[in-house]
């Protein structure tokens, strides 16, 4: 039999099941704990019963000669002696359990922030909270109930062959050729449990996303009515995971039939084959109870983990989602250690650079080259998909450029350490996530470090304090999910005092496109020429005023840079630029100066 059977991304069930023993080496003492107190269970419990079968035989002939109360005594200890070892059992079990959850979870976000967004970008965000949270909980049955319940069971089985052994060699012989032919039974199925597993986990996953979707897309499909082709989306996704979910209950069923008949034929086999030997003399009468006892406990530890290998394949479905994540490359590695000497300056050049998102992509920027010098803010203008936010994506280093070079200072951000890059950069971009915490702490995100009055500062100079001091709570009130809700400006007014709290010496900003109202506007307008003060600034302009204000103007358009200079020298001498300005601004196309 096949015991490597390759699942679709080619890692085998034996090659999943070392990975996952890897996470136990940490936890070697709690599962040593475990398996001693799981094999001292089985021992007691077993023990208990070999103690009843034999009175019960001494009994039968009439051989139980005054020793009942040492008997009942004994039989007492050894029930109390069993429930204290399932007891520990099961509390190591999943101490070790639960600790190695714990580890894989960090280790999964971890994964997740250094892969993103590159891996977003093939996973929708509900397939991914799936395996951080549900896979990881189905390896709670490997570590817990699995590998350490194998290791009692082969002990157990062991220790009841021997014994029964001494009653008799042919029965132990017997018994081990049933125990055989049990654990043959998953080993037969296991393609299909594999197969079968892996396809539940999957449209659970795609189950999630829908689901996910469906909450974070709520404000669209009630204001575009498309509650009706949603509810079909979901519907369906819902039936194809019971489907799936059905057909993998119908194996386990047919797994536990088989294995309930082989179970039972070879109780029948005992039975039979004890009545023989006592018939035959070779086996004494109070033993024959103890015989058949042993020969049913030998195969209950093989049960548990029969049972639990039945469920094999969504272990190691499971553990295959959580290895993708944790083992995706990143896109990006940044320098261990600095190797640059002395301080930076913070002016910034693009240097030929090209990109494309994927390899079979058109590049969307290409060949871009331009400069932002020190103290200068540069804003980048285009129609959408122009190629404005790629260069800011490449600058933060979400990717990496294909060809060319950026570089800060004259340093190529590939050779700074992450600490440096982001100790140099700030970006405020359209989207702004507050997290379900306090406002203060909102702001405080890029320097956790800093004092209430810091913060305090930052916020007046964003133009934010007055509205943050309106509510009860103030600094202290609670934003985001289930926290109040902040409208599009006041959040962009806190990101502006996160920004000005980080201070750091380049700004990159992907200016909001949403409308705001004139308050909102003006007060988003001054705070953001505050923040822009003497830093080295590329922004994404999206509003007049904001081109206006900047030093210098880079047209992009379709990847490419295709103009460049001052506002007023673009309106002159730029063809493009005119025609963009016109067509965005409602502005007519032999504008001269607006
Ligand atoms: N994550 C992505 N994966 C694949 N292609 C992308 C991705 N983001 C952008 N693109 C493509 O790259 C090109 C440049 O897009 P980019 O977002 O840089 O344009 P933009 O000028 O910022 O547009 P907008 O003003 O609408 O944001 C477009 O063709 C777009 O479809």
């Amino acid at each position: 039999m096949d015991s490597t059977i390759t699942n679709k991304k080619g890692r085998t069930r034996s090659i999943g099941f070392i990975k996952l023993l890897k996470y136990l080496k940490s936890y070697r003492k709690g599962l040593g704990l475990a398996v001693t107190s799981g094999v001292l269970h089985h021992v007691f419990a077993i023990s208990t019963s070999v103690v009843c079968a034999y009175i019960v035989g001494l009994i039968a002939r009439d051989n139980l000669s005054g020793n009942g109360a040492a008997i009942l005594m004994i039989l007492g200890v050894l029930v109390v002696l069993r429930t204290l070892m399932y007891y520990g059992e099961m509390w190591f079990a999943h101490e070790v359990a639960y600790r190695i959850l714990a580890d894989f979870r960090i280790a999964l976000y971890n994964a997740v922030e250094r892969v993103s967004p590159g891996i977003l970008l093939n996973m929708r965000s509900g397939q991914l909270a799936s395996t951080l949270m549900s896979d990881v909980e189905v390896l709670e049955w490997f570590f817990a109930h699995t590998f350490g319940n194998m290791i009692v069971a082969s002990i157990v089985t062991t220790i009841v062959l021997c014994f029964l052994a001494a009653l008799n060699i042919y029965l132990a012989i017997i018994i081990l050729f049933l125990i055989i032919i049990i654990l043959s039974i998953p080993l037969l199925l296991q393609k299909k449990a594999d197969e079968q597993g892996r396809d539940v986990r999957d449209k659970l996953s795609d189950a999630n996303a829908e689901a996910v979707e469906g909450i974070q897309g709520l404000r669209e499909i009630l204001a575009l009515n498309y509650k009706k082709g949603f509810m079909k989306k979901m519907y369906n996704s819902i039936d194809k995971l019971s489907n799936s979910q059905i057909t993998y209950g119908k194996r386990l069923g047919l797994e536990g039939s088989l294995l309930h008949i082989a179970v039972g034929l070879a109780m029948i086999s005992i039975l039979t084959m004890s009545a023989f030997l006592v018939y035959e003399g070779v086996l004494a009468f109070e033993w024959f109870t103890v015989a058949v006892i042993l020969g049913g406990y030998s195969f209950g530890p093989i049960m548990e983990i029969s049972s639990m290998a039945r469920n094999f394949g969504i272990i190691l479905a499971s553990s295959n989602r959580v290895f993708e994540v944790l083992e995706s490359k990143s896109l990006v590695e940044y320098k261990e250690t600095s190797t640059i000497k002395g301080k930076f300056k913070s002016d910034i050049l693009f240097d030929n650079v090209s990109f494309s998102y994927k390899e079979d992509n058109n590049n969307a920027v290409d060949a871009v080259s331009f400069q932002v010098y020190e103290g200068e803010t540069v804003a980048l203008v285009g129609h959408s998909g122009a190629g404005k936010s790629t260069c800011i994506n490449l600058l933060l280093r979400f990717w990496d450029v294909k060809t060319g070079a950026i570089k800060i200072g004259s340093h190529d951000i590939r050779d700074m350490t992450q600490e440096e890059l982001r100790s140099m950069t700030c970006a405020v971009l359209q989207d702004v996530y507050l997290f379900h915490t306090t406002i203060g702490e909102n702001i405080r995100l890029g320097k956790p470090e800093a004092t209430d009055e810091e913060v305090e500062n930052a916020a007046k100079l964003a133009f934010a304090h007055e509205f943050i001091s309106g509510f009860p709570k103030g600094y202290d009130t609670k934003t985001g999910e289930r926290g109040v809700q902040l409208s599009g400006g006041q959040k962009q007014r806190i990101s502006i005092a996160r920004a000005l709290l980080k201070d750091t010496p380049i700004l990159i900003m992907d200016e909001a496109v949403s409308n705001l109202d004139s308050e909102n506007e003006q007060a988003i307008q001054q705070a953001l020429e505050r923040l822009r003060r003497g830093r080295t600034t590329l922004i994404i302009a999206h509003r007049l005023s904001t081109i206006l204000s900047a030093d210098r103007l880079v047209v992009m358009k379709n990847g490419k840079v295709v103009e460049t200079g001052t506002h007023e020298d673009l309106l002159k001498e730029g063809k493009y630029y005119k025609e963009l300005i016109a067509s965005q601004y409602s502005l007519p196309t032999d504008v001269k100066e607006i």
